[in-house]
């Protein structure tokens, strides 16, 4: 592992109190995921009573010192400052031993720990969709979706490429925001492309076809067909291109988007593994004919997003007005009990102490506005509960099916239904674990999803189907997760992070 000096942590501009705050500053309630480099707890700040994350930068190796990999991530999001991108508020450390949330000493080697401390987010888009028993709806998952691009098009903006966008790395808070999280593997890149950049990035289900060929020169185009692979799964309600090996994900991507050639992708054949991994037979492009029961402006949205050449990245700004115009009538309303809040109802620590925190106030609803005759609002995901004032307004005019139908009804029993919230980020009933046959939390080694078939969960009809006729087919067999203390909401990373597989050097 490349490491760094501990000096140079605070070396650019940090804010003066960063580092000198001891973790003992906060009281740790649960840990709420654990991702390739450390732990990642819910906690409460003493003095304030603020709920935060703490991201435990973990330090296998003594001897080893910081790890570069965190130093990267703490340089990148000092110089992001944008609603859609999480917000990094301080780093604290602790000088001996640390304790988890159950009190018990760290077996941590380094006698001492180091913590990204950042806004706490209730959710993120893979858990929340896995415990979602009929996915999410067209109005939600364009406002997902705008959220995504935006925060991503400030990055590209900023020159930073994410480089690990999927659905366990977009947080989402019980308003309904999205903030991109998870920079470990994002790095700064000049607009000429002439770096020599690893391409061993990106989760494997999310990897653009270019990587997969030994790309070293890349930009932005990159994170647009992660984009691309969120939204369509968002509308298939799983995966859609869950390779196991970068061969079989390259047959995926030709099975769908038809095989590459000199015609389709001008200079493919000097990919570096391009003759090692071409097809055998040229495919045709069948995104169109395997998602015929996708609206025709998602679908067009998807070609855009997956076209074979870097080309796509041009579109970037397009898609984003695509989708900001089709928000413009859209709002959704958000509930929750007055004096309850999504933890208190959602998450029992391991010991079975609910944890007991303060209610958050309600801020910048870009994509959910509180009723004014109520002072509840709803968590942001289950089937049902966002609830459309106007219409969904998808760019193809006012006119179109999935504009039409009524709104989306409240769940049974209304804004007083606590069967809700009993466990919201709890599997839904028939989980499956989603392959998470080691029990921890998220750990791309293992795989998350599994790649298996997925057993039927006798649902009923897709969502978005129904009378207002709506985009995308959920398969009838699609599956669902849980997590780890009786349900996180959070998702399991899917197979191929780059860094479990601790490539030395990545750039
Ligand atoms: N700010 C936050 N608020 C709430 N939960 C968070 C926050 N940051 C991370 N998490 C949870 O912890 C999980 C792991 O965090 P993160 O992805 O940052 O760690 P990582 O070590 O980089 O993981 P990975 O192996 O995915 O790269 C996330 O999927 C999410 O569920």
């Amino acid at each position: 592992m490349a490491i760094a000096d501990f000096g140079q942590l605070n070396m650019e501009e940090p804010p003066p109190f960063w580092g000198s705050r001891g973790v003992d500053c906060f009281e740790k309630l649960e840990q709420v995921g654990e991702g390739t480099y450390g732990q990642v707890y819910m906690a409460r700040e003493i003095k304030t009573g603020e709920i935060v994350a703490l991201k435990k930068i973990r330090m296998d190796n003594e001897r080893e010192g910081f790890p570069i990999t965190a130093i990267r991530e703490i340089k990148i999001l000092k110089k992001l400052d944008h609603p859609n991108v999480i917000h990094l508020k301080e780093i604290v450390t602790s000088p001996g031993r640390d304790r988890d949330d159950q009190g018990k000493p760290d077996n941590n080697k380094y006698k001492g720990g180091i913590y990204m401390v950042f806004e706490y987010m209730d959710h993120d888009l893979t858990g929340l969709s896995d415990r979602s028993t009929q996915g999410f709806t067209v109005p939600q998952i364009k406002c997902y979706m705008k959220q995504l691009l935006t925060g991503l098009h400030y990055c590209h903006i900023k020159k930073v490429l994410h480089r690990d966008i999927k659905g366990s790395n977009l947080l989402i808070d019980n308003e309904g925001n999205l903030k991109l999280a998870d920079f470990g593997l994002a790095r700064s890149y000049s607009h000429d492309h002439d770096g020599n950049l690893t391409n061993r990035v990106i989760t494997l289900w999310y990897r653009p076809p270019e990587l997969l060929l030994g790309a070293t020169k890349y930009g932005p185009a990159i994170d647009m067909w992660s984009v691309g692979c969120i939204f369509a799964e968002l509308l298939n309600g799983k995966p859609i291109l869950p390779g196991k090996t970068e061969t079989e994900q390259l047959t995926k991507i030709y099975e769908l988007c038809g095989s590459p050639d000199e015609n389709n992708w001008p200079g493919v054949s000097k990919m570096p593994w391009f003759d090692q991994l071409k097809s055998p037979r040229p495919l045709r492009r069948r995104l169109r004919e395997i998602y015929r029961n996708f609206d025709r402006h998602a679908l067009e949205l998807l070609e855009k997003c997956w076209c074979l050449t870097r080309l796509r990245e041009y579109l970037q700004r397009m898609l984003l007005m695509q989708i900001t115009f089709g928000l413009i009538r859209y709002r959704v309303i958000q509930r929750v009990y007055p004096n309850m809040n999504h933890h208190m109802s959602s998450r029992q620590r391991k010991d079975g102490k609910r944890c007991v925190i303060m209610r958050k106030q309600p801020r910048n609803r870009k994509c959910s506005i509180l009723s004014s005759s109520s002072n509840t609002r709803w968590p942001p995901q289950q089937h049902g509960v966002g609830q459309t004032h106007a219409a969904p307004h998808w760019p193809a005019g006012p006119n179109h099916p999935i504009n039409n139908g009524p709104p989306p009804q409240l769940p049974a029993g209304g804004p007083s239904g606590h069967h809700y919230y009993q466990n919201p980020r709890g599997p839904a009933p028939g989980s499956n674990g989603y392959g998470n046959q080691t029990g921890g939390y998220n750990n791309r080694s293992r795989g998350g999803y599994s790649s298996g078939s997925f057993p039927s969960q006798g649902r009923g009809a897709p969502y978005g189907a129904g009378p207002s006729g709506g985009y995308g087919v959920r398969p009838p067999n699609y599956s669902q997760s849980g997590g780890q203390y009786g349900g996180s909401g959070r998702g399991q990373n899917p197979m191929g992070g780059a860094r479990n597989q601790r490539y030395g050097g990545w750039q």
